[in-house]
């Protein structure tokens, strides 16, 4: 089985991003299963220039293909808020619960019909001596008034799929990766691999 390594030390990508690859014949490996001290600062403007800072950064140190995730929830009513400061949105060192509440008290008074948003993700694939290969990935959907669902990670509790009738959280691994933002970037690099060689 190929080996690639994933730029993250994220363990709910990580369990997603197994799936996903196991059906081009990939193993994944992450910074969890290497070195778990490096910490790739991350200080970009856009979820691009993150995702290619990490790629790049892990594939110099150990000089193999390198993919990156960085990913995060947009939400219409709040000007694109978290954004890229998805991960540290209740502040450095708060947890998931911690990040989704302040989304949540912040739409407080939002009614249902201005609460869209999306999940972004960008990925990038650094192999070390060639071009590094940009994709982005969305999801669409709607904030709920309450976390509901127990599977996934982050803010899925709170991101309902209307066309599936559930949160994120409440869909499976194996549905989550049918439609999750993650899945559209990784479809589109595997189209950019594909007519490439
Ligand atoms: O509900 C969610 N479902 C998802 O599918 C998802 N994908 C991303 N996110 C959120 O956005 C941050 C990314 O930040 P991020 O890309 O910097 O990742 P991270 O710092 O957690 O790990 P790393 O990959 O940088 O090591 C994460 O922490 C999550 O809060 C998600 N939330
Ligand atoms: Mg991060």
């Amino acid at each position: 089985m190929k080996e690639l390594l994933i730029a993250t030390k994220n363990k709910g990508k990580v369990r997603e991003f197994e799936v996903l690859f196991a059906q081009f014949g990939y193993q994944v490996k992450s910074l969890l299963d290497l070195d778990e001290s490096i910490d790739v600062e991350e200080n970009g403007v856009t979820f691009r220039e993150n995702a290619v800072k990490k790629a790049e950064t892990i594939a110099k140190i150990f000089n193999i293909p390198t993919l990156a995730d960085d990913s995060g929830l947009i939400v219409d009513a709040l000007d694109g808020r978290p954004g890229v400061f998805s991960a540290r949105y209740a502040g450095e060192g708060k947890d998931d619960n911690a990040n989704l509440e302040k989304v949540l008290e912040e739409l407080e008074d939002v009614s249902e019909s201005k609460r869209g948003a999306r999940f972004h993700c960008s990925l990038a694939l650094a192999i070390p001596g060639e071009e590094t290969i940009i994709v982005d990935g969305t999801c669409e959907g709607i904030i709920t008034k309450e976390p509901r669902g127990e599977e996934g990670f982050g803010y899925d509790p709170i991101m309902y799929i209307p066309s599936l009738g559930k949160t994120m959280a409440q869909l499976t691994k194996q549905e989550k990766n049918k439609i999750s933002h993650r899945a559209n970037a990784l479809n589109k690099l595997q189209e950019r691999l594909a007519s490439s060689v």
